[in-house]
């Protein structure tokens, strides 16, 4: 059978980021996928235009068609943007077995706010404790724990604290930690007192728009076709890698990855620290 993804997260017009990016990623990982729209985003790689939030009630409908008709192996969510439509959706997902990967998308990079500050607080208390997966990168990490992050052993504190709202493992990712360094350092934390290192090169382009999300869709995809948590996250990293390694050159500001790479190109080695 198929492994079935799904992703509740906002449409990005530009298709590089949000739903689109997600679903590319769940195809050409061979997984069947399903998505719930939360928002819908005027968007390119320029930045967001607009945004326009839809109604609660016709988000959880699309969610109940889903889960009324399909057995979802994994699923993610991405953007949220209200303290209302996390309240709705994490009601609707309380009792789902499937691994549960939450991207706590914030803001785009190009500094829009894709999710509403009084929301935050609605994300630790309804959603955090039903996931399997939080995937921070570390201005995420930072607002969801107050602390500052400068050093690694910031990088653990946070990670614990974060570990203490109910996510099974935390992946605190370091596409913004230490952009000097050479490496793009991702540090896993498991609730059993685990711990994975994950680095690759850090790649020198501007072509980052929606590296976060496509990252979640790969890890969701991954754990959908039954990998251990650790393999999973190892090959979501190699997706991610070559999806960054290259770029397509589309549109004039900040570009999508490429969704294609990890199939096309050859594979790039990740070091695994453990
Ligand atoms: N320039 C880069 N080169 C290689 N890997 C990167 C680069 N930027 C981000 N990554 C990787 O992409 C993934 C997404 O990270 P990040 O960019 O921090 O997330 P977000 O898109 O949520 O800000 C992580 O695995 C990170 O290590
Ligand atoms: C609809 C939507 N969802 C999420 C992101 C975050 O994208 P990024 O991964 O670049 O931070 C985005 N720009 N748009």
């Amino acid at each position: 059978m198929l492994p079935i993804t799904l992703t509740i997260a906002g449409s990005d017009s530009g298709g590089g980021a949000g739903i689109q990016a997600d679903l590319k990623t769940f195809q050409e990982l061979k997984t069947f996928g399903t998505s719930v729209l939360t928002a819908v985003t005027a968007q390119n790689t320029y930045g967001v235009q607009a945004v326009y939030a839809l109604p609660e009630d016709f988000i959880v409908e699309q969610l109940q068609s889903i889960q009324s008709d399909f057995n979802v192996n994994a699923l993610k969510t991405g953007m949220l943007f209200s303290a209302s439509i996390i309240e709705a959706v994490s009601k609707q997902l309380e009792n789902v077995q499937a691994p549960i990967i939450v991207d706590p998308v914030m803001i785009a990079k190009g500094g829009a706010t894709l999710l509403q500050q009084e929301a935050v607080d609605a994300m630790i208390t309804h959603l955090f404790p039903l996931a399997t997966v939080l995937t921070p990168n570390i201005p995420e990490a930072e607002t969801l724990t107050g602390m500052k992050i400068q050093t690694y052993d910031d990088v653990e504190q946070v990670a614990k604290k974060l570990l203490a709202m109910g996510p099974e493992v935390i992946v605190m990712k370091g596409g913004h930690f230490a952009p000097e360094q050479q490496a793009a350092i991702d540090h896993i934390f498991f609730k059993n007192g685990d711990k994975l290192t994950l680095s690759a090169p850090r790649v020198q382009t501007k072509d980052t728009h929606g590296t976060g999300c496509t990252y979640s869709a790969a890890l969701t995809a991954f754990l959908a076709k039954g990998l251990p948590m650790k393999e999973a996250l190892i090959e979501a990293k190699r997706f991610i890698h070559a999806a960054i390694s290259h770029g397509l050159g589309i549109g004039h500001g900040h570009g999508p990855t490429n969704h294609f790479a990890y199939n096309t190109k050859a594979k790039v080695e990740v070091e695994i620290i453990e």
